[in-house]
């Protein structure tokens, strides 16, 4: 990574927590451009990170190792076909937009070596995980130097086959939003059971700070901690009956499954 130019399409949320991720390990800002047309975003980026930024996307690609696809899914097909006369063919894309499949991008951009990945939300703090997959056309090189790019802003995990994005899309790309629900649910049920909102607000958020932080650090697994909180007949097994009488995994199985069926659906819709 140490010399490798980066260009980020799109400087969004998502950009904008990978160019910190990417500062943050040392990469100088000479290394980073990014193009937006929005000339508030690119102010903000500028201001934060340093960077060059650019309004045309053809000029932030120039001499680029690696080129970071992060705009929207549906502005993915304009953006590709637009770039793909300026495009090298040893460049490396990089998208992270969800639901869009290489074998599309191989048809707006040309046969350009892809890797296509899934990062989620909590990369702003470098705390996130991100799925990754790459087209034949990749490069040990280019692997290692999308990797380092993820690994950035938290865990990088190689998927097998491009199918399964859909599944890391499911479970960590939307995955931030299913605990910010529970979090939701939980503060509001505590507050109905009489504790004042900022109280019920700061037992939740330090409980589920602390089970992640258990979770992760233990050597048992989590059906294994959540036994260690349930007493024979009292209030974790009362609660965890409630839930499991009510459907609890199924619920999950079949909100998942939207997710996933949800990203494959996006391919098609605008993957022609
Ligand atoms: N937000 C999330 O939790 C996650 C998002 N993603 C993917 O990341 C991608 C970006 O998402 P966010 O950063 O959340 O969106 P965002 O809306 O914050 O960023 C997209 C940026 O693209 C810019 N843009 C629009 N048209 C453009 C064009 N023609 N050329 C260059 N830039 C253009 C916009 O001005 C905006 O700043 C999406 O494809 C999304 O599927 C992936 C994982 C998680
Ligand atoms: O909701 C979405 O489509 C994007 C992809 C994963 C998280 N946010």
């Amino acid at each position: 990574m140490s010399k490798t130019r980066i260009a980020f399409i799109g400087a969004g949320n998502m950009a904008a927590s990978l160019i910190g991720g990417l500062r943050a390990q040392g990469l100088d800002a000479s290394q980073i451009r990014a193009s937006d047309p929005g000339a508030e975003q690119r102010a903000k980026v500028n201001a934060e990170h340093g960077i060059e930024m650019f309004a045309d996307n053809a000029q932030a690609i120039e001499g680029a190792d690696v080129v970071v696809l992060a705009v929207k899914p549906q502005a993915m097909k304009a953006v590709c076909e637009a770039l793909k006369p300026n495009l090298k063919p040893e460049q490396l894309v990089v998208s992270i937009a969800a639901g869009i499949t290489c074998a599309s991008m191989n048809n707006w951009l040309g046969a350009q070596p892809i890797v296509r990945c899934m990062p989620n939300t909590p990369a702003l703090l470098r705390q996130g995980v991100s799925g990754l997959y790459a087209t034949h056309e990749v490069t040990a090189a280019q692997r290692q130097q999308a990797e380092q790019l993820l690994s950035a802003v938290g865990i990088a995990l190689w998927l097998d086959t491009e199918q399964q994005l859909d599944a890391v899309t499911a479970v960590s790309g939307s995955g931030p939003a299913y605990f910010f629900l529970l979090i939701e649910a939980m503060t509001a049920a505590g507050e109905k059971l009489g504790l004042p909102r900022e109280t019920a607000a700061k037992l939740t958020l330090q409980t589920a700070l602390g089970a992640a932080h258990m979770a992760v650090s233990s050597d048992v697994d989590a059906a294994e901690l959540r036994r260690r909180v349930t007493s024979p007949a009292g209030t974790t097994e009362a609660a965890i009956k409630s839930f499991q009488a009510d459907g609890f995994e199924a619920l999950v199985e079949k909100a998942l499954g939207a997710a996933a069926h949800r990203s494959a659906e996006m391919a098609e819709q605008l993957g022609n």
